[in-house]
């Protein structure tokens, strides 16, 4: 009868030296390691197993040295850096990019695209090689705003009111990275801003998209606090003839913070001061466009009430700038994105008459109801957790926009 041995490595490398004890079965033999060796150094010396131990230990220790290596030298599938896991609360998307490594372009949806902060948003975004969506209703956007874009396979257009749901299919979940939703002021802005953000923050729920919510210095009101920093809530009228919009961007900042906290959408919240620049609306009766249109048309600039309101402006470009880092940073916010430079509208309307026509004249008008009498913006925290802040004053700003709106006053 064929005896079965159990062949150790050790029997197998004896047996090629012509060791006498070849022919002796294993578990007849005397056991080579000592008998005074504690019982667990026994079994671990027996059968090879340290000789394992060791190969294992190797194995590891060379994957764990190599393996960082690897993940530099590229990306790993369409996602190299997570930038797309924008709905979960971990911040792998924020590590830095290797260098080398090309960064997928992202998708951004704008609502309110074709509107005047909007359309430099999407300038901005496009050309740092994201795709974008725009979508926008036309009632303030226009579409003169986006023209130069037509044509780029990275742009696209959706004429839609955000007041009704929109379903934006996607390949994948994640596949639209941003969501920004810009402010309107139509119908006072209300329904814009509630059903619109309620509808904007399911899909970017349903999505997974982090969304940027432009909300505005009007959540202050009236403010009783100077300046205005994030944390003071506010003195709005809820009857006032102006409460539709600031009671609007109140709710929309609730809702989208409800959703962060409620649903884990990854939400930004932005306060935006007052802002200009090229492609303003001439006719929504804002100061800044105000002056610089009735300047350009030689009328005189209308000044409402006494003119000692304050405002304090930032040049387009700088708010961008601010949103864009808003968007990048782990922070979910409000911030206050304004210039802390701080006019009466008198003043105001010196700089204009100095920068478009000395000659111009002032009318004074009767003020609205529930005018704010001052607003300024305390940007410390904006300074200190995103880096920015505005860079461009009054002085240097307003020049930059009066020649787009010489050219629209002329096609009138
Ligand atoms: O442009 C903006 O960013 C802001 O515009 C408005 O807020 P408001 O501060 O009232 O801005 P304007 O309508 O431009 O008015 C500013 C001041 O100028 C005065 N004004 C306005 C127009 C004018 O022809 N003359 C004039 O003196 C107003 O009475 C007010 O005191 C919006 O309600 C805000 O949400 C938005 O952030």
């Amino acid at each position: 009868m064929k005896h079965l041995y159990k062949q150790t490595g050790l029997n197998h490398l004896k047996r090629r030296e012509g060791d006498a004890d070849d022919q002796i079965p294993t578990h007849t033999r005397t056991p080579r390691t000592p008998k005074t060796l504690p019982r667990p150094l026994n079994y671990l010396l027996r059968e090879q197993r340290l000789l394992f131990v060791f190969v294992g230990f190797l194995l590891a220790t060379t994957f764990f040295l190599v393996q960082p290596a690897l993940l530099r030298l590229g990306p790993v599938g369409p996602n190299p850096l997570l930038l797309l896991n924008h709905n979960s609360h971990n911040h792998r998307h924020l590590l830095p990019v290797p260098a080398g490594v090309r960064v997928p372009p992202r998708r951004v949806v704008v609502t309110g695209g074709a509107g005047f902060v909007g359309s430099h948003l999407v300038d901005k975004l496009l050309s740092r090689g994201d795709d974008v969506i725009v979508i926008d209703n036309f009632f303030t956007g226009r579409k003169e705003n986006l023209v130069h874009h037509f044509g780029n396979p990275r742009f696209e257009l959706i004429r839609h009111d955000v007041v009704e749901p929109i379903l934006l299919e996607s390949k994948e979940r994640n596949d639209i990275h941003y969501f920004m939703s810009l402010r309107s002021k139509l119908n006072h802005g209300y329904k814009t801003n509630v059903m619109g953000t309620l509808n904007m923050l399911g899909l970017a729920k349903r999505i997974g998209a982090r969304f940027l919510l432009t909300s505005t210095s009007e959540v202050y009101g009236d403010p009783l606090e100077h300046p205005q920093k994030e944390t003071y809530w506010g003195n709005v009228n809820p009857i006032g003839v102006r409460s539709c919009y600031d009671e609007g961007k109140r709710t929309a900042e609730t809702l989208t913070m409800d959703y962060h906290r409620g649903a884990d959408v990854e939400v930004r919240i932005a306060r935006i001061f007052n802002t200009y620049g090229p492609r303003m609306c001439i006719d929504d009766g804002r100061v800044v466009s105000n002056f610089v249109a009735q300047a350009i048309r030689k009328q005189p600039l209308t000044v409402y009430g006494d003119g000692k309101q304050t405002r304090s402006f930032q040049y387009v470009a700088d708010l961008v700038d601010g949103l864009m880092a808003l968007m990048e940073s782990e922070h979910v916010g409000p911030f206050n994105l304004g210039n802390p430079g701080e006019f009466t509208m008198l003043e105001l309307a010196e700089v204009v008459k100095d920068t478009i026509d000395p000659s111009a004249t002032i009318e004074f008008k009767e003020n609205t109801a529930d005018d704010p009498h001052m607003r300024k913006p305390d940007i410390t925290k904006a300074k200190e957790l995103l880096h920015w802040e505005p860079k461009i004053s009054l002085r240097e700003g307003l020049p930059l926009m009066v020649s787009d709106f010489q050219k629209r006053v002329l096609e009138e």
